[in-house]
C-alpha cells in the first residue's frame, strides 16, 4: 500500500512538472517568437524611420541645390542679369527656402577687365575693389590671370564681405568650378568655412556654370571657353539639415542618431552634420548565449550614399539599443502570460493528476476491497459448496460404508439410537426400524459380560472418546469381532448432544490375525507346531514340569529314509510322506503332548507329565511303530524308519535348548547305531559329537596327511568261483580314531564339498593300483569305484575319470563306477548325458544299492549301464522270508532281461550264495569271500587266484 501510494504520489509529481515544463518550453519558444517579431518589426520600423530621415535630407538637399538652378536658369535664359533681377528673382527663394544661406553670381573676369569692372563697380560702391582672403585677412586681390568675383549675392544683408571676393583664390573652390564647368552642372564643393558667417560654421557651396548664350557647350573645352561665371549658393550645412528634419519632425526620435558626410564614407573630417548619440557598438549588451535580438532591440544602423550636386554624401541612422524591458508588452505579456499559463497548467495538471490518483487511489482501494470481498464471497461460496458436497459425500460415505455407524443421543442411559447406516443393518441383522429409538445398549446383544463393554459405558458417561474390542452378537445370535469407536457430538453451542458410534466388523480380521499367529506357530506343511511353538510351549512345560517337580522328555525325531524319497520322487512326494507322517506321529503321543516340525525330516516331541514312569516309553514304541508302517506315496509302498533321540528334564538340561540339543546328539547316535531305534542322551554322546566336529575339521587335511588309504573287496564270479574284480572301498586312517568307516565321513565329505577332491584321488588310486596289478600279472580284473551324487554331477568328473585312466594306462573296461539309483533318477536327462559321456570313455557303469530305491524301468531301459547291485539289505533279506527272496529274484531276472550283469552284494552266507547261484546272479561280493581289505592283502587274495567258495 505504501509503495502504491509513493508511486502514486511520484506519478502527480512528474505529471506537474512535465506540464509545467511543457509549458516553460512553449512560454520561451512563444516568448522568443514574439521577440523576434518585435526586434524585426522593431527594426523595420527604424529601418523606415531611417529612410524617410535619409529621403528627407537627401531630398531637402536635391530641393535646395534646384533652387540653385532655378538662378542658374534664368542666367542662361535671360543672358546678362541685372543686380536688381537678380535680386527679385532671388529673394522669394530665399524666403521659401531658408536653408539657402546665399546665392550668389560670381563672375568670371579677366585681368584684362579688372580695372573696367572694378571702375564699374566703384559707381555704385566707392572702394570697390576685387579681394582676397590672404592669412585670412581680406584685402585686394592679387593679379592674376582671371577672378571669379562673387558680383551678385543675396541676400545682401550679411554677406557684404563676400561681394567682390575672388573666389579663384580660394582652393577649396577649384575642383568643384573646375568639373561643373567641364560637365555643365552643379557640383558641390566639400565642406568649408563659412566665410560669410560671423563665427565659424560649417557648409558648403554648390556652384552651376553660366555660358554665354550662344557659345557652343558640347565638349568640355568648349564649355571651359564658354563659361562666364557660376552661380553659386551657399548653404549652411548643419542649419540647412536640420531645417529639412526638423520641419519635418525628424529630429524627436529617441535613441537615433543620423549623422551626415559630405564624403562617400563616414570620414569624421567630413562629417557635414550630426544628431543625437551614436549607438554602442553591435555586440555590446548582447549575451553570448542568447542572440542579440532576444536581449535588446539594437536594429543596425542604415547607410547610404546619396549625391548632393553630383557630389557623394554619406547619411548613416543609427538607433540606440532597446533594453529587453522597454516597450516589449507582446513580449513580456507572452512570457507573464506563458510562465502564469504554464503555471496554471502545472497546478491544474497536478490537481487534476493528484484528484485523478486519488480518485484512482480510493477506487484502487474501493475496487480491490470489493475484489476482496468478492474473493471472500466466492470463497465462502465455494467453502460453503465445499462444505456442503462434503456433508453430502460423508453422508454418502456414511451410507455406503462398509463399517456399521450409529447414531445416539447423549441423554443416558438410554442413549436412544437415532440413526443407524445400511452396513449397520448388513452387519447385525437388525433393521434401522428395529433399532431407532432403542437404548444403544440394548444393541450389545448377548455377551453383557465383556470387560470391554465398561470402556464403552464410561466413556458414554463421561462423554468422552471411547474404543473397545467386543464380541457382538447378531439378530440371528451368530456372534462378530466388533472393534467399536465412540465419540461425543457437539452442537453449534458446543454442548454434546449426541454420540456417533463406528462398528468396524473385524472378525475376518482377527481370524487373519488367528490365522497368522497359527502359521506363526505350525508348519504350514504338516500343520504341526514349529520350532517356535516348539520352544514356548517346551519353556512352558519345563517351568511347569519345575513347578510340579515332574520330569519332562524331549524326543528328536529323525525319518530314516526321506532323503531318498524326495530325491527319488521329488519334492511333492517327499511332501506327502511328511504330511502322512506327521499325522501319524500325532497319533502316537496323547493330547497334552506336543509334535513339532523342526524342518526336513526332523520332528520333535515333547512328553510332559513325568513320562519316565513309563508312559513315555509307550510313546517311544508307538511313534517307531506307526512311522514304521507301510507308506503308500504315488503308488507305491515304502517303508521308512526312523531314528529317536531322547533328552530327559531335569537330568540331561534344565532348558529348552540345552534338552533339544541333546535330543538332537541322542538322535545321531541312534542312527549311528543302525536306525530304527531310540537312544537316550547320556553325556558321553557330547564326546562323540565333539569327535564329529573333530572329524569335520581333520577330513580337510586328511588327502594331504595321506591318512586316506584304499580297501578292496572281491568280485566272485558265482559260476567259476574265480575274483574277477573287486570294489574300492575308502577308509580314513585317523592318527588317533583309527580307521574311520566311509559311512561316517562320505556323507560329511559331501557336505563340505571335499569329495570331489577326494573322489578323483580314489579313482586315481584304484586306477593306479589296478593297472599295477595287471603288471603284476595278477589278472585283468575290473575295478569297481563309488561315486558320490555330487562327484556324479560335478563338472569334474569326466576329466578326473580321464585322467586316471591315462594317468594309470589302465584300459577304460577295467574300470566300473558305482552309482546309486538316487544319483540317477534325480535328473533323469542329465544322468543319461553324464552316463554317455562315461561310457564314451569305454568305463563300466554299476547301479549300486539295486533295489532300495524307487527305480523306473522305463528309465533303467534308457541308461546305458552294464551291471545291478543288489543291495545287502535284501540279501540279508534272502534267509527271512519270502519277500526278501522274491525281491532279490525280481532283479536278477530284471536285469537279465536287461542285459545287464547282476552282482549280489553283503553276501555272508553259504545259504545266500547258494539262492543267488541257483537264481542266476551273476557275481557276488561279501564277507562270506573276503572283507574289504588293503592293497598287500588283496594282492595276497589274487595270487591265490580265488576265494573259498562254499
Ligand atoms: N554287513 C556287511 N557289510 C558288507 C559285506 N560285504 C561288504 N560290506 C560292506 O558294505 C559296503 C559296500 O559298499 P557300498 O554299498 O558301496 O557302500 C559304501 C559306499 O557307499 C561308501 N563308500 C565306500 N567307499 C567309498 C568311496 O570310495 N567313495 C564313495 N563315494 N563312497 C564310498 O561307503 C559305504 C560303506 O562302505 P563300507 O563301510 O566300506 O562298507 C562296504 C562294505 O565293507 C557283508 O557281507 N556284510
Amino acid at each position: 500500500m505504501g509503495n502504491l501510494l509513493r508511486r502514486v504520489r511520484i506519478s502527480v509529481t512528474v505529471s506537474a512538472a512535465l506540464a509545467l515544463v511543457v509549458g516553460l518550453g512553449l512560454t520561451a519558444l512563444l516568448f522568443a517568437s514574439v521577440r523576434r517579431v518585435e526586434s524585426q518589426a522593431y527594426a523595420l520600423q527604424f529601418k523606415q524611420h531611417a529612410t524617410l530621415r535619409i529621403n528627407a535630407v537627401s531630398g531637402g538637399l536635391s530641393d535646395a541645390i534646384e533652387q540653385l538652378m532655378v538662378v542658374n536658369q534664368l542666367f542662361n535664359t535671360v543672358g546678362v542679369v541685372s543686380r536688381e533681377q537678380f535680386h527679385s528673382f532671388t529673394a522669394p527663394l530665399l524666403a521659401r527656402y531658408p536653408e539657402l544661406h546665399a546665392l550668389s553670381f560670381q563672375r568670371l573676369i579677366k585681368d584684362a577687365e579688372r580695372p573696367a569692372y572694378e571702375a564699374a563697380m566703384r559707381r555704385r560702391q566707392p572702394g570697390f575693389t576685387i579681394t582676397e582672403y590672404i592669412d585670412e585677412r581680406q584685402g585686394p586681390a592679387r593679379r592674376r590671370a582671371s577672378y571669379n568675383v562673387v558680383d551678385y549675392i543675396e541676400p545682401a544683408q550679411g554677406n557684404e564681405g563676400a561681394l567682390g571676393l575672388d573666389t579663384a583664390a580660394l582652393l577649396t573652390y577649384d575642383d568643384a568650378r573646375s568639373r561643373s564647368r567641364r560637365n555643365g552642372r552643379a557640383t558641390a564643393t566639400g565642406l568649408l568655412s563659412l566665410v560669410q558667417q560671423q563665427g565659424s560654421h560649417t557648409g558648403f557651396l554648390v556652384l552651376a556654370p553660366v555660358y554665354q548664350r550662344q557659345a557652343p557647350q558640347a565638349s568640355s573645352r568648349q564649355r571651359e571657353q564658354a563659361v562666364i561665371g557660376e552661380t553659386a549658393a551657399v548653404f549652411r550645412v548643419d542649419h540647412l539639415i536640420h531645417t529639412l528634419l526638423g520641419a519635418a519632425r525628424l529630429l524627436d526620435r529617441p535613441g537615433m542618431s543620423i549623422n551626415i558626410y559630405a564624403a562617400p564614407s563616414a570620414a569624421p573630417a567630413q562629417l557635414a552634420f550630426s544628431n543625437g548619440a551614436p549607438p554602442p557598438a553591435a555586440s555590446a549588451g548582447s549575451s553570448a548565449l542568447l542572440p542579440s535580438w532576444l536581449v535588446v532591440d539594437h536594429p543596425a544602423p542604415v547607410a547610404t550614399v546619396f549625391y548632393v550636386a553630383g557630389e557623394p554624401w554619406f547619411i548613416e541612422v543609427a538607433q540606440q539599443p532597446r533594453s529587453f524591458l522597454d516597450n516589449h508588452a507582446g513580449s513580456w505579456y507572452a512570457l507573464l502570460g506563458g510562465v502564469l499559463s504554464s503555471l496554471l497548467a502545472a497546478a491544474y495538471i497536478y490537481s487534476l493528476v493528484s484528484r485523478h490518483s486519488t480518485i484512482e487511489r480510493v477506487a484502487g482501494a474501493r475496487t480491490a476491497a470489493l475484489q476482496f470481498a468478492n474473493l471472500r464471497l466466492s470463497e465462502d461460496l465455494a467453502l460453503r459448496k465445499r462444505t456442503e458436497k462434503a456433508l453430502r459425500l460423508r453422508e454418502k460415505v456414511i451410507e455406503v460404508s462398509a463399517n456399521a455407524v450409529i447414531i445416539c443421543n447423549a441423554e443416558g442411559p438410554d442413549y436412544a439410537v437415532e440413526y443407524v447406516n445400511p452396513a449397520f443393518e448388513a452387519i447385525t441383522g437388525y433393521s434401522a426400524a428395529e433399532v431407532i429409538g432403542k437404548s444403544l445398549k440394548s444393541m450389545q446383544g448377548a455377551g453383557h459380560d465383556q470387560q470391554n463393554i465398561a470402556e464403552i459405558s464410561a466413556a458414554l458417561r463421561e462423554q468422552r472418546e471411547g474404543h473397545a474390542v467386543l464380541r457382538n452378537y447378531r439378530k440371528d445370535g451368530s456372534g462378530y469381532w466388533n472393534d467399536l469407536f465412540i465419540a461425543p457430538v457437539r452442537d453449534d453451542a458446543g454442548l454434546i448432544s449426541h454420540f456417533v458410534v463406528a462398528q468396524y466388523d473385524i472378525s475376518a480380521v482377527m481370524r487373519f490375525e488367528a490365522e497368522l499367529h497359527y502359521q506363526a506357530g505350525h508348519d504350514a506343511l504338516t500343520g504341526l507346531a514349529n520350532r517356535h511353538l516348539l520352544a514356548e510351549r517346551l519353556s512352558t512345560a519345563i517351568a511347569d514340569a519345575a513347578i510340579a517337580g515332574a520330569g519332562l522328555w524331549v524326543v528328536f525325531v529323525d525319518l530314516d529314509r526321506f532323503k531318498f524319497v524326495n530325491d527319488t520322487l521329488g519334492h511333492e512326494a517327499g511332501d506327502a510322506m511328511l504330511r502322512v507322517l506327521g499325522e501319524r506321529l500325532k497319533s502316537a503321543v496323547g493330547e497334552a503332548d506336543t509334535v513339532a516340525r523342526m524342518g526336513g525330516d526332523e520332528f520333535m516331541v515333547v512328553l510332559p507329565g513325568d513320562p519316565g514312569n513309563g508312559t513315555g516309553l509307550r510313546v517311544l514304541q508307538r511313534i517307531t511303530e506307526v512311522i514304521a508302517q507301510p507308506l503308500l506315496i504315488q503308488a507305491h509302498e515304502f517303508f521308512v524308519t526312523c531314528s529317536l533321540g531322547v533328552a530327559v528334564y531335569p537330568d540331561d538340561g534344565a532348558t529348552a535348548e540345552t534338552l533339544t540339543k541333546h535330543a538332537d546328539i541322542a538322535m545321531y547316535r541312534a542312527k549311528e547305531l543302525g536306525r530304527n531305534n531310540y537312544q537316550f542322551y547320556c553325556p558321553a554322546m557330547n564326546a562323540r559329537t565333539l569327535e564329529r566336529l573333530q572329524i569335520e575339521a581333520d577330513l580337510r587335511h586328511a588327502l594331504e596327511r595321506n591318512e586316506l588309504a584304499l580297501h578292496y573287496q572281491p568280485q566272485i564270479d558265482v559260476i567259476s568261483g574265480n575274483i574277477v574284480g573287486m570294489e574300492a572301498l575308502l577308509r580314513w586312517e585317523h592318527p588317533v580314531l583309527g580307521v574311520v568307516s566311509p559311512l561316517r565321513f562320505i556323507g560329511l565329505a559331501e557336505e563340505m564339498g571335499l569329495i570331489i577332491p577326494i573322489g578323483a584321488w580314489v579313482i586315481r588310486t584304484a586306477c593306479l593300483q589296478n593297472m599295477a596289478w595287471q603288471k603284476a600279472g595278477l589278472g585283468k580284473l575290473r575295478m569297481a569305484v563309488n561315486l558320490s551324487a555330487r562327484q556324479f554331477t560335478g563338472k569334474d568328473l569326466l576329466q578326473s575319470v580321464a585322467d586316471a585312466l591315462e594317468e594309470s594306462g589302465l584300459a577304460a573296461r577295467y574300470l566300473e563306477l558305482e552309482l546309486t539309483e538316487s544319483m540317477v533318477m534325480n535328473d533323469v536327462d542329465n544322468a543319461i548325458t553324464i552316463l554317455r559321456r562315461l561310457k564314451e570313455l569305454g568305463v563300466h557303469i554299476a547301479i549300486d544299492d539295486f533295489g532300495t530305491g524307487y527305480s523306473s524301468l522305463s528309465y533303467l531301459r534308457r541308461f546305458p549301464i552294464d551291471v545291478l547291485k543288489v543291495d545287502q539289505s535284501f540279501v540279508a533279506d534272502i534267509a527271512l522270508g519270502a519277500d526278501g527272496a522274491a525281491i532279490v529274484v525280481s532283479i536278477i531276472s530284471l536285469a537279465h532281461s536287461l542285459r545287464l550283469k547282476v552282482i549280489a552284494e553283503g553276501v555272508e552266507t553259504a545259504e545266500q550264495l547258494a539262492f543267488l547261484r541257483e537264481h542266476g546272479c551273476d557275481e557276488v561280493q561279501g564277507y562270506f569271500f573276503s572283507r574289504p581289505v588293503g592293497a598287500l592283502e588283496f594282492e595276497h587274495l589274487l595270487a591265490h587266484g580265488t576265494c573259498a567258495m562254499a
